[in-house]
């Protein structure tokens, strides 16, 4: 059997509803008493968290984005992540790399190559056992936002610009099939819910205690 997956994205557009199953799977793997990271990109470090606002509200170019990301994971990984790890933590990421690929690669149009060097450099190897990716319509997504937030600088942008990031969500996971796994997120909350805790239940519980 395989091991049970320790390091845990959670990809989608701005809307899809990925931030409404994140306590749900905490909660379940507290309840299992697993040691949790519960963290977030760009941000999980005071460095990273400015860098956050920054990305979030100031206008930039598709390079200045995609250095203020990989500068904001490197400090992230290095000071949160790979530590966490070593002590045995689950850690749960609201977004990672994926990200970066499918709105500064897909959704800005930016060179995947000079993506895929920073992705090197910046991670060393490192990527997530396990990303949800939850997937929907961006009309669907936007509805759910406009009914929810405000926009930030990222979801003022149009249908064509989300049609293009969820292709590059497409292409990560097709890239990478064992580590993805598709949510149908235009579902009702709660089936959404019980899909994204089977898939827990299966990738970490149940394969506790597994050898390496
Ligand atoms: N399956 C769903 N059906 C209807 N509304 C949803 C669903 N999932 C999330 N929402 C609502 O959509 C809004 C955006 O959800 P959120 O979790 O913040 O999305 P994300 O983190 O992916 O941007 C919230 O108001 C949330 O309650
Ligand atoms: C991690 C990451 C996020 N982003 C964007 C996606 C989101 O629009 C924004 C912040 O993500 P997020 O915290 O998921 O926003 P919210 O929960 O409010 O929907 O940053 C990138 O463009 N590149 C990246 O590498």
């Amino acid at each position: 059997m395989s091991t049970a997956a320790r390091f845990i994205s959670f990809e989608g557009i701005d809307g899809a509803g990925k931030s409404s199953h994140i306590d749900a799977v905490a909660d379940l793997l507290r309840q299992a008493e697993l040691p949790l990271l519960l963290t977030r990109e760009p941000g999980g470090t005071p460095l990273a968290e400015e860098l956050r606002g920054l990305f979030l509200h100031r206008p930039m170019d598709a390079l200045t984005e995609a250095l203020l990301v990989f500068a904001a994971r490197r400090d992230h990984l290095s000071t949160r992540i790979v530590p966490a790890l070593a002590q045995g933590q689950t850690v749960l990421c609201d977004r990672f790399t994926d990200a970066t690929f499918a709105y500064q690669g897909a959704g800005r149009g930016f060179d995947l190559a000079v993506l895929t060097q920073l992705e090197t450099w910046v991670q060393n190897g490192l990527q997530p056992d396990l990303t949800l990716w939850f997937d929907v319509p961006p009309a669907v997504a936007a509805a759910r936002r406009s009914a929810a937030r405000a926009p930030d600088r990222l979801e003022q942008e149009d249908t064509e610009f989300f049609d293009r990031v969820r292709a590059g969500y497409l292409a990560r996971a097709e890239a990478d099939p064992s580590r993805f796994v598709r949510i149908d997120a235009q579902q009702t909350l709660e089936a959404v819910r019980a899909d994204v805790l089977k898939v827990v239940t299966e990738r970490v519980l149940a394969r506790r205690g597994a050898p390496t």
